[in-house]
């Protein structure tokens, strides 16, 4: 892990959070959430269950009732809500662009009110719309009119970076995007991951989404009562009550394949694979090596580390790695 990337997040806390709408509809009846520093955390649940007035409590666009939310160990819910939200990026569903400014004027929106000078909020744009991988050259000067849906998005998630804020919103971001696009910007949402570390907590009512995104998720029943707060695999292979089996569904033993790894020892022989069987790199996940195996028409994989032959795996061997998976402990 990048550890100065590390530095730029906060953990956040959130302590008895509680709101009720003016007209006493009770959205979050009251919830308790510790979110490590840098790591993704997934709300997820039924529609209504109160996912975004959490997510909006903590950059203070809806007030809570009651409660506390802390910030590095601070309370934001007496901060100034302007100053605060300039210190957190928020990425919405429709990016929210503003559509008679072009894209260096968009992204730059936070860092102009903070006062920056001209030519640091241009550094700052060119190297943003790299990170998100959009050519400034050719994209600064569009309007959002002129953009894809998927590009749109990226111009979001650049504005929502633009002034280094130690924590990232994001309200069913990827969802207004067509499901090729989705996949590939979830997938650029990992990558970025790798050198933006920021402490993310993303809404989502796609479970395979966060699954793959989330080191954390959340599950919420109505008025925000947590049901499970647990890593990907540890809420698939032990849902932690009735109502978290159902909302994983059957398909969560297919799901499990994409969060567990090939075993590392136990492996057969390479030869076991037999001529010509097809390769996954070690360190793959099961789905991987099994998808491998499907695309193929071939029962076994030759597992791979770097150019060297470690070992087979055959399609037994993907069942039994999970259930030896299901009783370790969490990861
Ligand atoms: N301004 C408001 N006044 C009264 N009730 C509201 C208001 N905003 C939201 N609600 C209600 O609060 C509850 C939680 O809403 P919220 O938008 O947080 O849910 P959600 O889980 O994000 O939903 P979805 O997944 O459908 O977006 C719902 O019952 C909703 O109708």
């Amino acid at each position: 892990m990048d550890v100065t990337a590390k530095t730029d997040a906060a953990p956040i806390t959130l302590d008895r959070l509680r709101k009720v709408y003016p007209d006493g509809t009770v959205a979050v009846g009251e919830l308790s959430l510790e979110i490590d520093s840098g790591e993704v955390t997934v709300l997820i649940g039924p529609s209504g269950c109160g996912k975004s007035t959490v997510l909006r409590m903590v950059n203070r666009l809806i007030e809570p009732s009651d409660g506390r939310i802390l910030i590095d160990g601070a309370d934001v819910t007496t901060a100034d809500p302007v100053q605060l939200r300039r210190t957190i990026g928020y990425v919405i569903q429709n990016v929210g662009l503003f559509p008679h400014q072009n894209v260096r004027a968009n992204v730059g929106t936070v860092p102009r009110m903070l006062g920056w000078d001209r030519k640091r909020i241009a550094e700052r744009t060119d190297e943003l719309l790299d990170l998100v991988g959009l050519e400034p050259s050719r994209y600064a000067a569009r309007y959002p009119h002129e953009l894809s849906g998927g590009q749109r998005q990226r111009v979001g998630f650049a504005r929502a970076l633009a002034a280094d804020p130690k924590v990232l919103l994001m309200d069913e971001p990827f969802s207004a995007v067509d499901p090729i696009n989705r996949g590939r910007l979830q997938d650029e949402f990992l990558r970025l991951r790798e050198s933006v570390r920021k402490t993310t907590i993303l809404v989502t009512h796609d479970l395979q989404e966060a699954i793959k995104l989330g080191d954390r998720i959340a599950v919420l029943s109505d008025h925000a009562q947590l049901q499970q707060y647990a890593t990907p695999a540890e809420l698939l292979a032990r849902p932690g009550n009735e109502f978290v089996e159902r909302f994983v569904g059957e398909d969560r033993g297919i799901m499990r394949l994409s969060v567990t790894s090939i075993p590392t020892d136990g492996l057969r022989p390479v030869e076991e694979a037999g001529e010509g069987a097809p390769v996954v790199a070690a360190g793959s996940t099961l789905r991987e090596a099994f998808g491998a195996m499907l695309a193929t028409g071939r029962g076994a994989v030759v597992v791979q580390d770097g150019d060297t032959p470690v070992g087979a795996l055959t399609a037994a061997d993907v069942q039994v790695a999970l259930a030896s998976a299901a009783v370790r402990p969490a990861a």
